[in-house]
């Protein structure tokens, strides 16, 4: 999915929702946990009660790597399910010498019908680079994360600026708005005044909002720009919005007031 098409939805929608998909088995309601395909069937439930409120969806690979060959083989089935009109991001956070990035880019490109990768930027570009090489795709690189451990590295200076602000700055320039978005943490929404003076167009993938507490008025304010250029995610705060057999339609129900809310927030 390339940039106009992703705009084009928000538009349409006026949502920049991303749905997180972080499915755990021991979270999802009684009645479908004996159900001898849980995960497909819940996300599948979750998936058609909220695609008409959000633009994409955002698959947590570690809660599907968690449990094996199942666990892969549930992630397959989902990331198949959702509709093209929905970029399809793997929250996978790779990054590896050159040579093993490009089998991640392969997995998750090519084997996998992914739009979108989240990458760690600390083994520097040639551990990028192998994701940007595929056309139509998006590398989104961790800039200031949403935990309190971005205090560690991420938030320490470096001479003149932060590091994750290095970081921006420099990633920047091997990839484009088109190619290459940045994780922001919902709960870091009063550094995105200066996160837009470094990267004023750029899509970011803004996680933390609902359980982690971060707010989207905020985000919006400070983060928006003329095309958006903000997908905000949600995982717990929607689709465990119910553990009842109505957990579908809470789903949607928590869905559709980030939708109206956005709306409000949204320049075009
Ligand atoms: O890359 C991410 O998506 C991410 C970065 C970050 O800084 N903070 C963060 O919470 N995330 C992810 O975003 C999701 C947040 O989930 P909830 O807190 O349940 O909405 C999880 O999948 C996290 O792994």
């Amino acid at each position: 999915m390339n940039r106009n098409q992703l705009v084009k939805q928000i538009q349409e929608k006026r949502s920049f929702l991303c749905v997180g998909l972080d499915t755990d088995l021991t979270k999802i309601p009684n009645h479908l946990k004996n159900h001898p395909n849980a995960i497909v069937a819940f996300n599948k439930a979750i998936i058609d009660a909220t695609k008409d409120h959000c633009v994409s969806y955002k698959i947590n690979t570690a809660f599907y790597e968690a449990m094996g060959l199942k666990g892969w083989a549930a992630m397959e089935e989902t990331v198949q399910y959702i509709p093209d009109t929905h970029l399809k991001i793997a929250d996978a956070k790779r990054g590896d010498i050159g040579n093993t990035s490009s089998q991640y880019a392969k997995a998750f490109f090519e084997t996998l019908p992914f739009d979108a990768i989240t990458v760690a930027p600390y083994m520097g570009e040639d551990s990028i680079r192998p994701f940007l090489e595929y056309e139509h795709k998006w590398t989104i690189v961790l800039g200031l994360t949403s935990n309190k451990g971005a205090a560690d590295f991420e938030l320490q200076s470096t001479g003149n600026q932060l590091l994750y602000q290095k970081v921006l700055q420099t990633v920047a320039q091997w990839g484009n708005p088109n190619n290459l978005m940045f994780v922001v943490g919902a709960t870091q929404a009063t550094e995105l005044a200066i996160i837009r003076q470094i990267i004023p167009d750029h899509f970011l993938l803004v996680p933390g909002v609902g359980f982690q507490g971060g707010s989207l008025e905020e985000v919006s304010k400070y983060g928006l720009n003329q095309q958006c250029g903000l997908l905000v995610n949600a995982s717990r705060a929607i689709i465990y919005a119910s553990s009842g057999e109505n957990f579908a339609t809470e789903a949607k129900e928590i869905a559709q007031q980030y939708q109206t809310e956005m709306g409000q927030y949204l320049p075009m």
